[in-house]
Parts: structure tokens; sequence; C-alpha cells
């Protein structure tokens, strides 16, 4: 059979930009043809931050900004296919994700929004878009997210291993592929997210580049048992969690002021490092496979290490698949999925009453 190509799109949580893949799927096999950083203009970056925080007359904002999300998402769709050297008739289906604003699972009337028009990114792209991935596992109860457990399982198990996925964008989520072939898994809470809050108060920076903040300061215990007593991290599976959760304002409460900031920085580092390794705790845990943007700070991934070992903590693509492009992957994953009516989410990870196929799909 021919290989079927697909595009993944995916924008996250940090608002860094546009990750874009063109994977082609040989079922089981894939393989990664062509990856792209498409940087966020300045000016929409500025509109997604105001409006992932509540309450700034969001209705009329939303309407030109999904519009310029499907316009930048179709450039990025056209610079891949160029790099590449295919034409759009040759993909099957383009997987975006969309860009979260807002995530509320757990209220009385759940609720998660991705932007994006997605009509006209076929209509710009003349490729069949599959995309609004989380809400029918909403409409089933479940909490809409990680979604990327599926796939994990799919590329990185192996029966009789218990392994880990950690994915460390903003927020980090992890997938347990255990040895008996199950798969949980859930949002463990901030990845990089206030880190990146905290380096841009202090340092007018956008992250904290290597660690370098971070490895100034000193671990400050008292801080980090405070933090790691919020109820998200005693409540148990499953949950999800976002930014309109864990901001600025969230760590702010519960500093006292006379903290240097560089050891805030550390703390930080630290509190990402052990609410993940709590979350990972289970006999015979033997492969921690890391992806998302926080495998490049060391020191994150150093306190990883030195909090779950005997168990090796190492970049997803020591088992083939670069840690920056996971994401973008699951969604064109997720799309073939949808084209072959499989369903996307995992039941046990996101407490939906079925599996379901996931997406809509929106037609050139
Ligand atoms: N060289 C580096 N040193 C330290 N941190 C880095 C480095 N490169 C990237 N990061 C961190 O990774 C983040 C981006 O990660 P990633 O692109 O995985 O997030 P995302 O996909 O937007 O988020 P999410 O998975 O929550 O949706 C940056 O904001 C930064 O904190
Ligand atoms: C609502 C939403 O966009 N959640 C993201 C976010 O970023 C990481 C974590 O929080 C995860 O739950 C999810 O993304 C991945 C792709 C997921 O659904 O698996």
């Amino acid at each position: 059979m021919q290989p079927k190509l697909y595009i993944g799109i995916m924008s996250g949580t940090s608002l860094d930009g546009i990750d874009l893949v063109l994977v082609s799927f040989n079922s089981p096999k894939l393989s990664l043809l062509c990856s792209k950083l498409v940087p966020f203009p300045a000016s929409l970056q500025g509109e997604l931050r105001l409006l992932a925080e509540p309450g700034n007359n969001e209705v009329e904002r939303i309407g030109p900004v999904e519009n310029q999300l499907a316009e930048c998402y179709a450039i990025g769709v056209q610079q891949l296919l160029k790099q590449a050297n295919y034409q759009p008739e040759q993909i099957s289906a383009i997987g975006c994700h969309g860009q979260t604003i807002r995530h509320r699972p757990s209220q009385p009337q759940p609720f998660t929004v991705q932007l994006g028009n997605m009509h006209l990114l076929a209509a710009l792209t003349g490729i069949r878009v599959i995309a609004d991935f989380r809400r029918k596992d909403m409409a089933y109860g479940g909490q809409g997210a990680p979604l990327v457990p599926a796939f994990h399982q799919a590329v990185f198990a192996k029966l009789g291993q218990n392994r880990a996925v950690v994915n460390i964008g903003g927020i980090a989520n992890i997938s347990l592929l255990n040895a008996d072939g199950t798969t949980t898994g859930y949002d463990t809470g901030p990845g990089n997210c206030l880190m990146d809050d905290w380096v841009s108060l202090h340092r007018q920076l956008p992250f904290d580049k290597d660690g370098a903040f971070s490895a100034e300061g000193k671990l400050l215990p008292d801080l980090l048992q405070h933090l790691l007593e919020d109820n998200y991290f005693q409540q148990s599976a499953p949950k999800s969690t976002g930014r309109e959760y864990f901001h600025l304002g969230w760590l702010q409460q519960r500093l006292s002021g006379q903290e240097a900031a560089a050891d805030v920085q550390r703390t930080l580092c630290r509190f990402t490092a052990t609410s993940i390794a709590k979350a990972l705790q289970r006999p015979n845990l033997t492969e921690v496979y890391i992806c998302g943007g926080g495998v490049y700070h060391p020191l994150l991934m150093a306190d990883l290490q030195q909090l779950l070992g005997p168990a090796t903590v190492q970049s997803s693509s020591v088992a083939g698949i670069e840690p920056d492009w996971v994401e973008a992957i699951a969604f064109a994953w997720l799309a073939q999925a949808f084209d072959r009516q499989l369903p996307g989410n995992v039941p046990a990870v996101t407490g939906a009453r079925k599996a379901c196929v996931l997406g809509v799909e929106y037609r050139p």
C-alpha cells in the first residue's frame, strides 16, 4: 500500500510559535519527512497571551485572531511543503491542534477552547483539515486532555517494560506505558510556564536559556514544599490543567517577597521535576523519555534523573523521535487515526466513558 502523508500542526501553551511536521504513515510505521517551527508574529503572540487571561473583551477579539492563526498555519504549511518538495494534492490531511486559550475540564459545565479558523486553513491550503480533537472526549465525560498518550503508546511502548514519556512544554504531561500493555497518564502541572514567567519578569527573557538563571540560585526547600501543597497535586487522576490555573499570580501568592529571584527560579525548576517524579513513582520503571522544550534545560534534566534513578531519563531522540516534534507528530497521527476511524483518546487517561474517534473534518 502507498504510504499516506499527513501534516501535523501544534501550537502549544508556551506561545513560542507553530510546530509543523510532514509525516509519512505506512501502518504501523511512521517517518518524519520534514519539520519546521514558524514563530508567531509579536502582535499575534501578544493577543494570544491576553486571550489566555480571562476578562479582556475576548469575544470581539477572538474572530480576527482565529483568522490570523489560520493564516500563520497556512504560511507554515506552504513553507513546509516547499522545503520538502511536495504538492498539496499529495497530502491526505492536516491534523491541527489549534491554540488553547481556556481549559476548564472540571467545573459543572466543562469546556475547552482551541482557536483557529479551520475552514480558512482548508481554503488557504487546499488540504483537508482535521481539528477539534478535544471536545468529543469531553462530551463523554473526559478531561479532553492529555491526548498524546495514545500516540506515545503506539510508538514508545514495549511489552514487558514499564516506560514513561514526559512532555515538558508550558504544562507537563506524562504517559505511563505499562509492561502489561495498558496506558495511563495525566497533566502533572507546570512544565516550563512558571520558569518562563519568572525569568521574563526578572531578566526580560522569554525563557531560561540552558537553565542559566536557575543555575545562579539555590533551592528554597520551604518554598518548594509550599508550592507542592497546592490542591492540584493532591487530586487523583484523571486530571488536566492549563495556564489559566498555573500563572505568575499563582506563584506570587506563594512568595514572601524576601526571596532572591534566582533562588525562586532554581526552586521552580526543582518544583517541575518533583511534581513529575512524584507522578512517575512506581516499581520497576526502567526508561523515561523526555520531549518538549524542557529537555533543553540541563538542571531540570539532572533533577529528574536524580529523583527518578535508577530509571534512565533521556531525550525521546534515543527512541527515534526528536523531542521538538513529538506533539506535532501526535496530531498528524490523530488525523490519520480519524481517517481510519480509530479511537484517539485513552479512556483510562482522560476519564471518558468510551474510546472515541476524535476530530472534525473541514474540506477545502
Ligand atoms: N535551550 C533551552 N533552555 C531552557 N529551556 C528551553 C530551551 N529551549 C526551550 N526551552 C523551554 O521550552 C519551552 C517550549 O517548549 P514546547 O515548545 O515544548 O512548549 P509548548 O508545546 O508550547 O507547550 P505545551 O506542551 O504545554 O503545549 C520554552 O518556553 C522554554 O521554557
Ligand atoms: C488543553 C490543552 O491544550 N492542553 C495541552 C497542554 O499542553 C500540555 C498539556 O497541557 C496537555 O494536556 C495538552 O497538550 C497535549 C498535546 C495533549 O493533549 O496531550
